[in-house]
């Protein structure tokens, strides 16, 4: 039960704060960025509303967008857990043996310059051309990013994840 705790703890505390800290930092190198979302919000949260609700984060796709560009251009994990084949898989034309470790370069993933066009630009308006509300964050229709890993070993956190970064964003940006 403490192992089950503390995992969850580390899983789920130093993430979420990086992935934000690394957001903020952006935030604060690219003010225009910062002023748009300010606007986003203020559009949608009005002065002295403290009780905010999920439907108004839903109204948010600036917001959505700013947390996705950075778990895409600075992922919190570079890595998943460690994985291992169940059987001796080809994979182009290398043989990965039955019980080997593997591991997948999630931060390469994301920096990918034959899916991402410049890929280590911090640019949010790349979600927002055509899929901030629905970009698919688990990978079950297209892998062009996992910084939750994907498939059956998926980070359990990663709708709270989503939840708290658009939370805590939302008042960083606009108290
Ligand atoms: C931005 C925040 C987070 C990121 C980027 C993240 C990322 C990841 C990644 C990459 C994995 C490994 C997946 C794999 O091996 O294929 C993982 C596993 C895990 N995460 Fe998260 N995570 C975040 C937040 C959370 C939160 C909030 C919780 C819980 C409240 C959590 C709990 C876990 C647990 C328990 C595992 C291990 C799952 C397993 O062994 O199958 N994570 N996470």
């Amino acid at each position: 039960m403490v192992s089950l705790c503390s995992e969850f703890l580390h899983a789920g505390t130093d993430t979420t704060s990086t992935a934000l800290q690394w957001i903020i930092a952006n935030l604060v190198k690219y003010q225009q960025i910062q002023e748009k979302l300010f606007v986003e919000i203020k559009g949608v949260v009005h002065d002295g509303e403290e009780n905010i609700k999920e439907e108004q984060l839903q109204k948010m796709l600036y917001l959505k967008a700013v947390i996705l560009e950075g778990l895409r251009r600075h992922p919190p994990a570079h890595f998943v857990l460690p994985h291992a084949v169940t059987e001796d898989v080809i994979l182009g034309t290398y043989v990965v043996p039955k019980d080997a470790t593997i591991n997948f370069m999630v931060a390469e993933m994301g920096w990918d310059p034959e899916v991402w066009e410049d890929p280590m630009a911090f640019k949010p308006e790349r979600f927002l051309e055509s899929e901030a509300e629905t970009f698919d964050i688990t990978g079950s229709r297209e892998i062009k990013m996992m910084p939750f890993g994907a498939g059956r070993r998926i980070c359990p956190g990663y709708g709270l994840a989503l939840l708290h970064l658009e939370f805590s964003l939302l008042i960083w940006v606009s108290l």
